[in-house]
């Protein structure tokens, strides 16, 4: 699953732009009825000048924008990514299943059908959902047979979680997107290598995550020694980084130079001594963990 120009080739033969702008984080606004036009126009000005990878999800509650933010341009050039959220611990979500959810999502995306949906957390059980993990994937097998999406995959899926989808799979998962970068190479443990072993594609999310910390920390200097050699930015050289581990960045912004910036990444590249460097000074540092940490701090 290695990187092919500026798209990485997914498992069930399709292609997938190798860098997505994110609609969640910054622009999270689920149960907010009120339309953000800003993010509108960072995402008209995102397609605009390069991106071709949307990533957004059922909780962000920005699907209307991503709707209009795609509704001039060709929409045959955009890959969308989407996913599903069900209730978790004491969270009541509004859909019960990915099925319903998808449906009603696609008519705020103004889209038939979504390139990619993923189920965003592993977390189901018979108790909160109604039904377990190996039953929600067969919701996602039916959205691939009524043809609403392209290609399925998964979200912060441990090791265990997989294999448990991949038990009863009649349609394999072709992504996990999971929180990544250079101070948590591992959501969980083993994660990465379990993915690219069983051909199932990582996504990062957070890739930039070291560089927004305000303490420096020696990394920080090594990236700042590397975009000087490259003459690109911190960020462009955590992002290429990412790329080079075979890993997807799902990166975001609302300033115009850095969206610029975050997808001109295919015209340098770091020698594996670099790339392991990274990894080794990303490793020296406390792991750094934004989401899940319920579920996931024991693993820190
Ligand atoms: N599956 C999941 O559970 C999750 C998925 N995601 C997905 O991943 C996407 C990206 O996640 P996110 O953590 O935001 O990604 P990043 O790590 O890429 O961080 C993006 C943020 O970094 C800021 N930034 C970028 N460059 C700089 C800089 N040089 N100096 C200061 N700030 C900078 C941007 O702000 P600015 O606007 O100022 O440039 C933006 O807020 C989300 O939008 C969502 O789509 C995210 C979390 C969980
Ligand atoms: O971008 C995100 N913001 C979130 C907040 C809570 C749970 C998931 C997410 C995202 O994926």
């Amino acid at each position: 699953m290695s990187l092919q120009g500026n798209v990485f080739k997914l498992a069930n033969g399709t292609t997938i732009p190798a860098v997505a702008y994110g609609a969640g984080t910054k622009w999270f606004k689920f149960g907010n009825p009120e339309i953000s036009e800003p993010l509108i126009q960072s995402l008209k000005f995102a397609v605009n000048n390069g991106f071709t990878h949307v990533d957004g999800a059922m909780i962000y509650g920005t699907d209307r924008e991503v709707g209009a933010a795609l509704s001039t341009v060709d929409k045959s050039k955009i890959f969308h990514t989407n996913k599903y959220m069900g209730n978790f611990g004491t969270n009541k979500l509004p859909y019960e299943n990915p099925l319903v959810s998808l449906r009603s999502q696609l008519k705020d995306l103004k889209m038939d059908q979504v390139d990619l949906y993923l189920l965003h957390h592993p977390f189901f059980t018979k108790e909160n959902n109604g039904y377990e993990l190996k039953d929600a994937w067969k919701f996602m097998e039916q959205i691939v047979d009524e043809g609403l999406a392209k290609s399925i995959g998964l979200s912060n899926f441990s090791v265990e979680d997989i294999k448990t989808v991949l038990e009863s799979a009649r349609i394999k998962p072709v992504v996990n997107q999971i929180e990544f970068n250079a101070y948590l190479q591992n959501q969980t443990p083993g994660i990465v290598k379990f993915c690219q072993d069983n051909d199932i594609l990582v996504s990062a999310y957070c890739p930039l995550a070291p560089i927004l910390l305000e303490e420096r920390g020696e990394l920080n200097d090594y990236l700042d020694k590397l975009a000087e050699k490259n003459s690109k930015t911190p960020g462009q050289v955590l992002l290429r980084w990412v790329l080079q581990r075979g890993v997807l960045p799902v990166t975001t912004s609302s300033n115009e130079e850095r969206i610029v910036q975050l997808n001109n990444l295919f015209d340098f590249e770091l020698t594996a001594e670099e790339v392991q460097q990274i990894n080794d000074l990303g490793n020296k540092h406390t792991t750094l963990r934004k989401y899940w940490n319920e579920e996931y701090d024991q693993y820190n």
